[in-house]
């Protein structure tokens, strides 16, 4: 990807000088995006390590099409890193905080200690008006009390000096200057041209806006680039402006603009995981259907998908969804609804997550029931650990659910994966990893596909059957050519797919909790309470 013809534009001092605080996933997209797109950018994080990777022209992760980027703006010097809070302050006119927002430990809710630090951190620095807008995802009405946090801590909104605990003092102190900002912003910024830097000046002090963000992994640098619609919560037309102005050459893209207020926006982003986690539900549970009548989840999901009000996208079966995202907003949001005192309105969202994990234990039953119901000291070809392809994320990966349920059935487990490996061994250190397909298929009984690499759904099934030890394959995403396996002599099983010889599992009778020469005194059946280090799963979840 070439970079813009925008990187004509740096530094011409008429843009908003952006900084980028958190640079995971989704804030070294954005900084990298930001700068390609013609901004200024400084990135801040805790992470020394990080910062200095980004530094130096190397992304922490893996992520396509990003490295070039990062190395071009790096080389323009439209993009730096630090870890000095002091300079991104004295830096930025729009700060993006995009730090993470884990699963508490202890529970459904979101993690907002990074969050709040890295707020606390930075709102004391803040001695001129700037804007200060969360990307992080967080439960409604976070935002308003970040406000105020703002409110209470900026040097800027305090002009004399005295501190001030009024909630909302930040927004009061810009919503003065607000005639001008109306005046001022909207359509210079719409049609993308230069911005002066004097709208964010008409914010009169420090504000917050919430703008959720909608990129996907794998696709992150394209989603960012062209975002199908941006969503400005806001408290003052004067946030609005300086918004867009941060957005301009987006904006001029034609992509919509969804103004609103705190909560709304925060709860864009929330419902939109959660409607894309209950469409792969949906589709997952018509599979649980299809397995006990021996049914074909593929064609009903494709009969579905033509139906322009259903649609095809996100209605791929499989073992399930994961990642950093869709599990732990889900929760999140129930967790929310919980305080809220609307719980009832979120309960089916515990419903969704049930059909998701259990996937992962269909995963193995097939497995199991392909093996003769054994699965003790069974060799297995595990293809994947990242949650999804084009990704090195491990956190909350199916594969990797899967691969340790596996494991502790009894069987041998090797897991192969083309970039998520270093994440997957410290995140499930007691399954063994290769870089090899070869050297695992020799001598496995089976080949259990988890994560849908097309490197893997390229294999030739005859050549890697002369290579394994029993022509035995189970196919969680649906990503291999089930009949040209078959022709090559396999075994070929998928969830929801008629199996002509695999009898639809009964419940209480799991085929893989297997028998004396399991590890275990009573064989070793999975549980789903017990934790698989640094994977934030169904693991350690309140009952
Ligand atoms: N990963 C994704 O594709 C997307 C993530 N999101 C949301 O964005 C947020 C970040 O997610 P990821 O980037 O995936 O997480 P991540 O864990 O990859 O990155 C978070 C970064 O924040 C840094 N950090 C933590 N505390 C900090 C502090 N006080 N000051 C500065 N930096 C600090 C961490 O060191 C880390 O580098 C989450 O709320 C997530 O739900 C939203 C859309 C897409
Ligand atoms: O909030 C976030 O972080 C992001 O979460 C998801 O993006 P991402 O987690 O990168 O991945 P998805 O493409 O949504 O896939 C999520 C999981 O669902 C699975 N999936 C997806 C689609 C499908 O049809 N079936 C299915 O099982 C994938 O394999 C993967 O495990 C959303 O798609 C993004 O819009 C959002 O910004």
């Amino acid at each position: 990807m070439s970079t813009s013809d925008s990187h004509e534009d740096a530094a011409d001092g008429h843009r908003p000088r952006l900084t980028v605080i958190g640079t995971g996933y989704l804030g070294a997209t954005h900084a990298v995006c930001m700068a390609e797109l013609g901004f200024e950018v400084l990135g801040v994080d805790v992470d020394q390590s990080k910062i200095e990777r980004l530094s130096a022209g190397e992304i922490p992760f893996y992520e396509p099409d990003l490295a070039d980027l990062l190395r071009a703006n790096l080389a323009s010097g439209r993009l730096r890193f630090t870890t000095s809070f002091e300079e991104i302050a004295e830096f930025g006119d729009v700060h993006f905080v995009c730090v993470g927002t884990p699963q508490r430990a202890d529970g459904y809710g979101a993690d907002l200690s990074h969050l709040n630090s890295a707020v606390e951190r930075l709102a004391p620095l803040l001695r001129r008006p700037c804007l200060v807008v969360g990307k992080s995802t967080v439960p409604a009405g976070t935002a308003a009390g970040i406000a105020r946090t703002l409110a209470r801590l900026a040097p800027a909104n305090h002009p004399t000096g005295a501190a001030s605990a009024t909630p909302g003092a930040a927004v009061l102190a810009a919503t003065g200057t607000n005639g001008r900002a109306q005046a001022a912003t909207p359509d210079a910024a719409g049609q993308g041209g230069t911005v002066d830097v004097d709208i964010v000046r008409e914010l009169g002090g420090v504000q917050l806006a919430w703008n959720p963000e909608f990129l996907r992994e794998g696709f992150a640098v394209a989603d960012t680039l062209h975002p199908d619609r941006l969503v400005f919560g806001v408290a003052s037309p004067a946030a609005e402006g300086a918004l867009r102005s941060a957005f301009a050459p987006v904006i001029a893209q034609g992509v919509p603009v969804i103004v609103t207020d705190y909560a709304t926006a925060e709860l864009v982003k929330t419902a939109a995981n959660s409607f894309l986690a209950t469409k792969i539900s949906f589709i997952n549970a018509m599979a649980e259907v299809c397995e006990a009548v021996d049914a074909d989840v593929l064609t009903l999901a494709e009969a579905l998908s033509h139906d322009v009000r259903i649609g095809g996208n996100f209605l791929r079966p499989g073992v399930g969804f994961g990642g950093g995202c869709l599990p732990k907003d889900i929760r999140a949001f129930q967790a929310r609804a919980d305080e809220l005192g609307v719980g009832a309105a979120l309960r089916f969202l515990r419903e969704i997550d049930g059909i998701n994990d259990r996937r992962r234990d269909r995963v193995v039953e097939l497995v199991a029931a392909a093996l003769d119901g054994t699965l003790a000291h069974r060799r297995l070809l595990v293809l994947g650990a990242a949650f999804k392809p084009n990704s090195d994320d491990v956190r909350d990966s199916p594969a990797l659910a899967v691969a340790d349920l596996l494991t502790r059935t009894g069987a041998e487990v090797t897991v192969v994966d083309p970039v998520a490996t270093h994440n997957a061994r410290r995140a499930l250190p007691q399954v063994t990893y290769s870089e090899s397909v070869d050297e695992v298929a020799a001598g496995a009984d089976a080949v259990v596909l988890l994560t849908e690499w097309r490197q893997f759904a390229e294999l030739d099934p005859v050549r890697l059957g002369q290579l394994v030890r029993r022509r035995v394959v189970v196919d969680a995403r649906h990503a291999l050519d089930g009949d040209r396996w078959r022709q090559a002599g396999w075994v070929y099983l998928a969830p929801g797919r008629p199996t002509g010889v695999i009898p639809s599992p009964v419940p209480e009778q799991r085929p893989w909790a297997v028998g004396p020469d399991a590890a275990g005194s009573d064989g070793v059946t999975p549980v789903r309470d017990q934790s698989i280090a640094g994977i934030e799963t169904s693991v350690g979840r309140p009952s």
